[in-house]
């Protein structure tokens, strides 16, 4: 068994940035189908619709095309809609799925001329596969071989030009060898909140839900940056709506519905709060060190270090520094809490430091 007890606790929370079950059915549905559609990425639509649009004038394929960022920011979403833009058939696999070469050579070989082949998680296929994609991306063409030991032979096989869309949220894990085969890359960066917004109105329409404006932009400035976690949020609200009143989302309805789920004012949940009140209340806002934190909130460590942390980091919340974790004066903040040589008596300053 392959447990994995991270990845586990962070698709379970509303604000993971994750697929969790119920959002894989949905999110085909909230789809933008076209580039028109697709909101916000100004610069990397911008750049591929160039791409997309001198490829159509060629009648040819487009350049390979690789993709970065974090979870749900849109990287399978764009891999479709580049497909769409081309009218071609699109074929979609992932890194993890291609254990061998041959997997790869069999995709490879059933590709019509033109098709688009999304290659997600493309940092995690193995060696001899990535290997075997280097010169398909290059030269349209793989070895086959065939046989073992010494009369073993490698067998050409020319390919249809077809072009490549590989996904990652690691882009520092791709060899250069690989990275350097894309004609284009683009980075995918997190989502202001006025572009949340507009992909709830959107999204709101589609479910055939009323929000209001303000509703909207309380749901966006819980949303992480993510659209994934937007429409997500949505979902709670809506179903909150829908019960507790008429089934209009306004300020006071999506506040109140992400206050049961305990998603305050700026995305955190109860265990990022969990982390950062422990931070602030029993270690005077650190520096501490990561397990002692981890058992002060009773987690594991990399639950703490993996799930909560990055986006404490990302919020400004929390810094990871040599002496162990810290709380910034956005911390006390936002908790609410004041820094002990502020407290009125002086606090109690120099008790927790090393
Ligand atoms: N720019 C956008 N405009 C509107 N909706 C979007 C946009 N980007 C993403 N979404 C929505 O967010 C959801 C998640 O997007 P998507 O699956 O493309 O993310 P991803 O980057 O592939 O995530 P992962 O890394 O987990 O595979 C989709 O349902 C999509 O509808
Ligand atoms: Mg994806």
């Amino acid at each position: 068994m392959n447990w994995d007890d991270t990845a586990s606790e962070a698709t379970d929370r509303l604000v993971g940035a994750d697929a969790a079950g119920e959002d894989q059915a949905i999110e085909a549905a909230l789809r933008p189908k076209d580039l028109g559609e697709f909101v916000g990425q100004e610069r990397v639509r911008e750049q591929l619709d160039l791409v997309l649009r001198a490829a159509r004038q060629r009648g040819g394929t487009a350049d390979h095309v690789l993709l970065s960022g974090a979870p749900g920011l849109g990287k399978t979403t764009l891999s479709m809609i580049i497909a769409a833009e081309m009218g071609a058939p699109i074929r979609i696999t992932s890194g993890p799925a291609i254990q061998h070469a041959g997997d790869l050579a069999a995709i490879l070989s059933s590709l019509a001329e033109g098709e688009v082949l999304f290659l997600d998680e493309i940092h995690r296929m193995s060696r001899p596969a990535e290997e075997m994609l280097y010169m398909a991306m290059e030269d349209f063409r793989v070895d086959v071989v065939v046989g073992k030991g010494p009369g073993a032979t490698a067998i050409p096989l020319e390919l249809p030009p077809f072009t490549l869309v590989g996904a990652t949220t690691r882009a520092g894990l791709l060899p250069p060898p690989l990275r350097d085969r894309f004609g284009f890359t683009g980075h995918m960066e997190f989502y202001e909140p006025a572009e949340l917004e507009r992909v709830l109105h959107r999204s709101a329409r589609l479910l055939d839900v009323e929000i209001g404006p303000e509703g909207a932009a309380e749901i966006a400035g819980r949303s992480r940056g993510t659209p994934r976690i937007a429409n997500r949020l949505l979902r709670r609200v809506r179903d909150y709506a829908q019960v507790k009143a008429d089934g209009v989302i306004t300020r006071e309805i999506a506040a109140h519905a992400l206050g049961i789920y305990e998603v305050d004012a700026r995305g955190l949940d109860r265990l990022d709060r969990a982390v950062l009140r422990a931070l602030l209340k029993l270690f005077g806002g650190g520096p501490v060190g990561l397990s002692t934190l981890a058992v002060a909130v009773g987690e594991e460590r990399e639950t703490v270090e993996e799930v909560a942390e990055p986006f404490l980091v990302r919020e400004g919340l929390l810094a990871r520094t040599p002496r162990g974790r810290v709380a910034t004066p956005a911390a006390w903040q936002h908790l609410g809490l004041v820094p002990p040589q502020q407290a009125p008596g002086g606090g109690q300053p120099g008790l927790f430091e090393a």
